[in-house]
């Protein structure tokens, strides 16, 4: 009921891509539509290979789509939004700066005076719960606490939509599972609107008010699914046991 009253806050709307080669092209994602809600933990559940990151590029507007339109907040956006912000799987933290310089960075490019971007940098370090390791540099700590870094920076640039690509896709399953109870907590707490990517059926379930279900190459959107389960949700509860089948049931390989 509460999800049918939430504004759109980015219409997905008939997105194509094609690689073109000398020779031959490659179609990675075909006529895929869907919307985002303001304020929605949105899953992207889709198998390997089968063009997610190429899908969130265009959405990001850091990758030209073939045909379609992304709308944000009602206009039809070209070229970077910065309004959307990303995290990767592979973090790319910059290895001689410590956590605190890692997570300013950006506002460093945007001209934020020092005073404020080292506030606003503690205060979401502290968020992430690495209070204490501000000074650290990113070989000393954890896969986690990597992550960790990448999603206070992410939302230290003050995205209204943030996109996560797989972030906890190299994490061992008890940092994960951890990983995945933080992020909804900072979600709970920042009420921003995230666009969560994973070829894992557990953790879309785990997450998602909503799950977007893609077929394997060239990507469509095969089926939309609304969770109604309340969280916290409990892995091993027959709903969430039902839905996972469900969908494992509808998925094109073994995801
Ligand atoms: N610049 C490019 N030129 C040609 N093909 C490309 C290009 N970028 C991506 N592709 C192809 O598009 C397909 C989708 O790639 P993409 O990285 O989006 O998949 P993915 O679903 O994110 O995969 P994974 O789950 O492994 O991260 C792949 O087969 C890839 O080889």
């Amino acid at each position: 009921m509460e999800q049918q009253q939430m504004t759109k806050k980015m219409e997905v709307k008939g997105i194509s891509k094609t690689f073109y080669n000398k020779n031959s092209y490659f179609t990675a994602i075909e006529n895929v539509s869907f919307d985002v809600k303001d304020g929605e933990f949105l899953v992207i559940l889709g198998p390997g290979r089968c063009g997610k990151t190429v899908l969130l590029n265009i959405i990001a507007g850091l990758e030209e789509k073939t045909e379609g339109a992304v709308i944000y907040n009602g206009k039809e956006i070209s070229g970077v939004n910065p309004e959307v912000g990303m995290v990767f799987q592979k973090l790319a933290l910059m290895p001689f700066k410590t956590v605190l310089q890692n997570v300013e960075l950006g506002m460093k490019f945007r001209g934020v005076p020092k005073a404020e971007r080292h506030e606003v940098a503690r205060r979401y370090i502290d968020l992430v719960g690495l209070k204490g390791f501000e000074n650290s540099y990113p070989t000393q700590l954890s896969g986690g606490m990597k992550q960790r870094v990448g999603i206070a920076r992410a939302y230290a640039n003050d995205p209204k939509v943030l996109i996560m690509d797989e972030p906890f896709g190299q994490l061992d399953a008890q940092t994960r599972y951890s990983m995945q109870n933080e992020i909804l907590r900072i979600w709970e707490q920042e009420k921003r609107t995230v666009v969560f990517v994973t070829n894992n059926i557990e953790e879309a379930c785990y997450l998602g008010d909503r799950i977007i279900l893609l077929s394997d190459c060239p990507a469509k959107v095969k089926e939309i699914y609304n969770i109604e389960i309340p969280r916290p949700r409990n892995m091993v509860s027959k709903e969430f046991m039902d839905l996972r089948a469900k969908i494992s049931d509808n998925t094109d390989l073994a995801i």
